[in-house]
């Protein structure tokens, strides 16, 4: 007599017994629809069905992957090394060889380099491995599979489960593969093996048929055949399908009455962090980044490469800048007769041209002086660029001047507007236009000093500002832009390259089922986080290194604090960037979205944080907020550090620390929410 698909008692010895299993992924279609199944111990499993009927997704409720909605898994044994899972997808990092990814899942598991090793020689024995140093993105779809299964037998666990294992193999190797099944079998193993090929499945002890989520009939290959009168296990199932078209849709009906598993799954016995996981993953990413040497050049050459640009590009005043003169006192050409070098005259009883003189000390500051004959032609010229700025000098220019020393306060309005310079400019880059009128201002008044030469001394009063500029507290009086955005630079370049690392190399993690599969094998995300932290945190410390020595001992910005603090903060900003990349990596599926959300929040950090503008002129409620965004107070910390020589003790040293660990915790926080909410790649479904 045929037996019914559904066994109401569980034979003895089930390694694995799932009793009416329900799944959906979404409202719409449910998966499982009551599925229910009983392997024995020591044999092997065949579950056929056509694609999309649920075979995957009941393995994965095995595995403990996927949560069911209903019904209840038993399995044996609820320790993960018991297991092993090959997924139907190749689920191995194309970038490891297969000598590699050996290592790496036998590692995950615990096994010795040596027996490691020997396994990989008794396996290429059996499956004609391709050669140890190769790729696996080098090697054929066939050759894949034989590693990936190869690679699910290396611990020697005591439940296989293998998702269609002989997909595109040629005969002759799947009949090897059986055969080892078999022999594993006797030997006390237990196998669940999916297959598309329905007669493959003879020589499994037990056969499932599947259908639109439910066992259509389970029993041995003979006893089907015999049972249902078929020769082939194909027209057995073709005969189901037939009986069972109204059960079918009887049975999708069923309601989800939330009757969840109870049974304690390996995954959920899995502990969160152990030894052997995390030096796998350490290995692993010794590996990769052996492998990917543009990576490690990219990481380690990027600070280099921007510290120099940025000395190399920054902070120096714009050198040939061309102005248009228009000079009626003299002619351009004529101001070259008279030499103003070493002037020990008093301009009041000589021939000298005041004019002149400022056009030299422009000359001087390395001005292009370009001549004019009309304001008109002069404008022109500006609006086309082709001059920055004009000065104008009366016909009267000099004589005026000395008017204004001789008559003072009784000087004619006509004579005080002649002896007045007058001067237009570009002012569509503001910075360029404050420069010039900087040097034109200091050009007159070194001009003015000149020609007083050896007059009467009152007249240096006459001519000198009321002012008296000391020598600058901190810094230089005439400090660079340079030193001002330096600090800047270096937090900013140590906030964003973790941060773009940690994201990518997360992402890549998380691809192409590779995640899943290690997952399976036991590893956590913990583990997977605090591997890539010690890589990750190498590389800060070795930026931060080139940071300082390239900003601040190759090229002369003022570093007068202590080396140790100001490195400890670039540590702690290298941190905080890493955290925020696990926010970006668990926050978006792709590199694309991810990397738009890297470089953008990059922007904004830029734009608030002070690195090109004192944060004193920001505006609206930037004004306010603006000490809250990400390193802005740690940049005010390193400028204090190198600028100031304040230590730690000084409270804007302090809080650059506290803002960033805040800030680190912050990320952290909002990364384990993510992580505890996330569905899909690191969660189960
Ligand atoms: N994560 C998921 N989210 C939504 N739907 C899913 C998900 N995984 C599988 N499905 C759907 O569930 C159904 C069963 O898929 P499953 O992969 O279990 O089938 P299968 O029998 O293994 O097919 P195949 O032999 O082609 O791999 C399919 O319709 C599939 O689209």
């Amino acid at each position: 007599m045929c037996r019914d698909a559904i066994q109401p008692h569980p034979p003895p010895l089930a390694s694995v017994e799932v009793r009416s299993a329900f799944k959906r992924y979404n409202k719409s279609a449910m998966v499982l629809k009551g599925v229910s199944l009983t392997v024995r111990r020591n044999t092997i499993y065949g579950l056929l069905g056509p694609s999309g009927c649920g075979k995957t997704t009941l393995l994965n409720c095995i595995v403990g992957r996927t949560k069911l909605d209903n019904g209840v898994i038993n399995l044996e044994s609820n320790v993960i090394d018991d297991i092993g899972y090959m997924p139907q997808d190749l689920c191995l990092d194309p970038l490891l060889s297969v000598e590699e990814i050996f290592f790496y899942f036998g590692t995950i598991f615990g096994r010795s380099r040596n027996e490691i090793i020997s396994r990989y020689k008794y396996f290429n024995a059996l499956f004609d491995l391709p050669k140890r140093k190769m790729l696996i993105n080098n090697l054929s779809g066939g050759q894949q599979r034989r590693v990936s299964l190869a690679v699910a037998l290396l611990h020697n666990p005591t439940l296989l489960i293998l998702d269609e294992p002989t997909v595109g193999l040629d005969p002759i190797l799947s009949e090897k593969i059986w055969l080892h099944l078999s022999d594993l079998s006797s030997e006390g193993k237990t196998i669940i093996i999916t297959t598309h090929y329905i007669e493959e499945a003879r020589r499994a002890h037990t056969v499932g048929m599947m259908r639109s989520g439910i066992i259509l009939s389970e029993d041995a290959p003979d006893n089907l055949l015999k049972c249902y009168g078929c020769s082939t296990l194909e027209d057995v199932f073709l005969k189901l399908c037939v009986i069972d078209t109204s059960k079918v849709i009887q049975k999708s009906s069923l309601p989800v009455d939330g009757g969840v598993q109870k049974k304690l799954l390996p995954l959920d016995n899995n502990k969160k962090f152990e030894t052997r996981r995390f030096r796998a993953q350490m290995l692993k990413n010794r590996f990769l980044l052996w492998r990917n040497k543009q990576m490690t050049y990219l990481m380690l050459g990027l600070p280099i490469i921007i510290t120099l640009f940025f000395n190399m590009a920054i902070g120096r005043d714009p050198k040939n800048i061309r102005i248009g003169i228009i000079n009626e006192e003299i002619n351009l050409r004529d101001c070259a007769n008279f030499t103003y070098k070493h002037n020990n005259n008093c301009f009041l009883n000589e021939k000298l041209y005041g004019s002149c003189q400022l056009i030299y000390q422009l000359h001087k500051r390395t001005y292009k002086i370009k001549d004019y004959y009309n304001v008109e032609d002069a404008k022109a010229s500006i609006k086309k660029n082709e001059i920055w700025a004009l000065l104008r000098f009366n016909w009267n220019y000099t004589e005026s001047l000395k008017d204004r020393v001789n008559n003072g306060e009784n000087s004619l309005e006509d004579v005080v507007g002649h002896s007045f310079l007058e001067f237009w400019v570009d002012d569509s880059d503001r910075y360029m236009s404050i420069l010039i009128e900087r040097d034109v201002t200091l050009s007159l008044a070194d001009a003015l000093k000149n020609l007083v030469g050896s007059c009467k001394d009152s007249l240096d009063k006459v001519f000198s500002y009321p002012i008296k500029i000391h020598d600058a507290l901190y810094g230089s009086n005439s400090g660079s832009f340079a030193h001002f955005v330096a600090p800047g630079t270096v937090c900013i370049c140590m906030f964003f390259l973790p941060l773009i690392f940690t994201t990518f190399v997360m992402l890549d993690e998380q691809n192409d089922g590779i995640l899943d599969r290690v997952l399976t094998s036991g590893m956590t995300y913990l583990e997977i986080a605090l591997a890539h932290s010690i890589i990750q945190i190498t590389y800060i410390c070795i930026q931060a290194i080139e940071i300082l020595i390239i900003m601040y001992v190759f090229y002369d910005n003022p570093y007068i604090g202590s080396i140790t603090i100001g490195f400890s903060l670039l540590i702690v900003i290298g941190i905080t960037g890493m955290i925020y990349g696990f926010v970006l990596a668990l926050s978006n599926d792709s590199h694309f979205a991810a990397g738009f959300a890297g470089v953008g929040t990059n922007f904004l950090l830029m734009c608030a944080c002070g690195f090109i503008w004192p944060t004193q002129g920001a505006r609206h409620f930037v004004k306010y907020t603006n000490k809250f965004v990400p390193i802005t107070l740690a940049i005010e910390a390193l400028r204090g550090i190198t600028m100031r020589g304040w230590s730690i003790d000084h409270t804007a040293v302090y809080m650059g620390f506290v803002s960033m660990l805040i800030w680190a915790l912050i990320f952290y926080a909002i990364s384990y929410v993510l992580y505890k909410s996330k569905k899909g790649t690191w969660k189960k479904v």
